[in-house]
């Protein structure tokens, strides 16, 4: 009886007007001992059980199909479609080995369906159904229909360039793309040109003078923020010399980047992944690039004396985290272990800075640093470039400093201090160590950067503060913290004169480093610090930085909001 209902001819069902292009395809197909409805509509893929339940209603006997496990699957999460070719009970696929002789005989066409599946965590992985049918023609229709639905996805990157720090984080680069991400690129026919880095720069240089960025899709990098940070700088540079725009006048306007650019989790911090896709690891991303998402991205342009310095989209923190980066560094044979030794170093060593910070409020925008919305997949303030106007906020005046401290110019804000930690974050810089990130309201792509400074205060108070990225408490509800949503913002260091900055930095270092050895006790701190700029030392303190919206796009879609009961919503969540 399940052999008739398996040798069904497919069914078009087409609507008005929809003769030539059929859009639905139904057929009832076997899978795991079952008979399933499976529906391909364009949009989605559903396969639902179908089982003879006997009856007995009012004395009389019923048989009504019973619809038992339904599955589907968005066409735009289907990753591949590849026939199997059974031949008298073998075939490609070890699994068919375990399905009975007579289903061998009886079904021996089938095709299995590659897709995304959600797990725990925002965790994605690619599972498989394979389903038989006693019919080559079907079979073949099936499997035509569903890639002819697979190349009408235009944005799916076919041809990329992958770029591996082999020295990020705990150097696993090489490996983790090997085993993990290049069989899921060939799964869904993407090609790829790799390099492997062998200096520092490396990826940066080549994207921005020889390589032939016309040919690909996408660029991907496998590594951690700072290697992101290269191809940021080779895209974003050689995008500004093929459109004529001079990188050094901080008042341009950038013209966006076309490539995509994909990020395989093998660094130490690994930011800008776990920000944009709500987990670190390389499998997850590998499929947000597959699919052909894409998430816009704001990136910040840092200047000294109208000379372009470098690009940031995550954190630029002077002080404490610029700090924590320069000693760090020092220490890179521990792995990302290095930032919690610093870290500690850092926070005992309790430096403080003087300072002036003016900076540009984004009147503008809907929404605060320190509201409870946060930027997630489909976010509405990015999907207008945060030009929404929401009037005063009350959280703000709220936190607002001391006026005495500040002058105010056209529209411009100044706070003049001596600072713990100044700290500008383009996006949440959420990441395994801040699960909430240093500005958990901060948005991927609304042309703004959130302004957090951090005044002077005692060990116990940072400590507090410092927690407090670590737990649901909110870290800017101190005195001694402000925080400020702006489109631009320039630091100037008490001392500092235009390009004596430099030299005084060099002569400061000694003569602090001087005094230090000749009072081994004394608390002073010294005159400077560096910028932490998404990993990378800056070497000057004084800078004048200025928010581009959405500059760049990656393939990412942002943090998808999880399902309230995950675990019932999802099998795969249980592992
Ligand atoms: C006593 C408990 C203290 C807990 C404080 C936790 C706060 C952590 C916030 C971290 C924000 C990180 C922002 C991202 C920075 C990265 O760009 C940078 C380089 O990353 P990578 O190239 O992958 O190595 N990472 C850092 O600067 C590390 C900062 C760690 C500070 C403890
Ligand atoms: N082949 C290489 N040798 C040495 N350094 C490299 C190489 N490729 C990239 N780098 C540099 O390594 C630094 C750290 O890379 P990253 O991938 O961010 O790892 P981590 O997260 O551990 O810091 C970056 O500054 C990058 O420019
Ligand atoms: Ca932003």
């Amino acid at each position: 009886m399940l052999i008739r209902s398996l040798s069904h001819p497919v069914r078009w069902l087409t609507g008005e007007g929809m003769e030539k292009q059929p859009r639905l395809l139904a057929s009832q197909l076997f899978l795991k001992n079952s008979v399933f409805e499976v529906l391909l509509n364009g949009v989605l893929l559903t396969w639902k059980e179908i089982t003879a339940n006997k009856k007995v209603i009012s004395g009389s006997i019923h048989h009504p199909l019973k619809v038992g496990t339904s599955h589907s699957v968005s066409v735009s999460e289907i990753l591949a479609v590849r026939e199997l070719h059974v031949d008298g009970g073998t075939k490609d696929d070890g699994r068919w080995q375990k399905m009975p002789q007579k289903l061998t005989e009886s079904y021996p066409y089938a095709f299995t369906v590659s897709y995304v599946e959600r797990a725990r965590q925002h965790r994605w992985r690619c599972s498989d159904v394979t389903f038989h049918c006693s019919e080559w023609a079907l079979c073949q229709q099936w499997v035509q229909t569903i890639r002819e639905q697979l190349t009408a996805l235009t944005s799916r990157p076919k041809h990329l360039l992958v770029y591996i720090n082999p020295y990020g984080g705990k150097q696993q680069g090489k490996c983790i793309y090997e085993q993990k991400v290049a069989p899921l690129f060939a799964c869904a026919s993407i090609s790829t040109d790799v390099i492997v880095t062998e200096h520092a720069n490396h990826a940066r240089d080549h994207l921005k003078t020889e390589a032939e960025i016309k040919k690909y899709d996408g660029v991907v990098c496998v590594g951690g923020d700072g290697m992101f940070s290269e191809i940021v700088h080779g895209l974003v540079s050689r995008t500004q010399r093929d459109n004529g725009v001079d990188q050094n006048s901080p008042e341009e306007k950038l013209v966006p980047c076309t490539l995509r650019i994909g990020i395989i989790p093998a660094g130490s911090t690994d930011c800008i992944c776990y920000a944009t896709v709500g987990i670190n690891d390389p499998v997850t991303s590998a499929l947000h690039v597959i699919v052909g998402d894409s998430q816009p991205m704001d990136v910040c342009s840092v200047h000294h004396n109208n000379t372009f310095l470098r690009y940031s989209v995550s954190l630029l923190g002077y002080g404490f985290y610029g700090d924590v980066l320069a000693d760090s560094e020092r220490k890179r044979w521990m792995g990302p272990a290095r930032y919690d030794f610093s870290g500690f170093k850092k926070f005992l060593t309790h430096h403080h800075y003087e300072g002036a910070v003016s900076f540009l409020p984004a009147t503008d925008t809907l929404g605060t640093p320190r509201d409870k919305t946060r930027c997630r997949a489909g976010c509405f303030i990015c999907q207008h470039d945060g030009q929404l106007y929401s009037g005063d906020s009350p959280e703000e005046s709220k936190t607002a400093p001391d006026v005495s401290d500040r002058e105010y110019e056209v529209g411009w804000g100044v706070v003049r201090g001596k600072f713990l930690a100044i700290n500008a974050a383009s996006m949440s810089c959420a990441c395994p160590r801040s699960p909430k990130g240093l500005s958990p309201a901060a948005h991927l792509a609304d042309g703004t950067t959130d302004l957090i400074l951090v005044r002077k205060c005692s060990r116990f108070n940072f400590l507090r503060h410092l927690l407090r990225h670590t737990s649901k408490d909110d870290q800017f509800d101190m005195t001694f913290v402000e925080v400020h949503r702006v489109r631009r913002f320039r630091f100037t260091p008490r001392h500092c004169q235009n390009d004596s900055e430099l030299d005084l930095r060099e002569n400061g270092k000694q003569l602090f480093s001087q005094i230090c050895r000749d009072h081994p006790a004394c608390s002073c701190s010294p005159a400077y610090s560096s910028w932490n700029c998404d990993g990378e030392i800056l070497p000057h303190a004084a800078i004048e930085v200025g928010v581009h919206c959405q500059l760049i796009k990656l393939f990412a879609r942002g943090i998808e909001e999880q399902p309230l009961f995950e675990d019932l919503a999802n099998p795969l969540c249980a592992l």
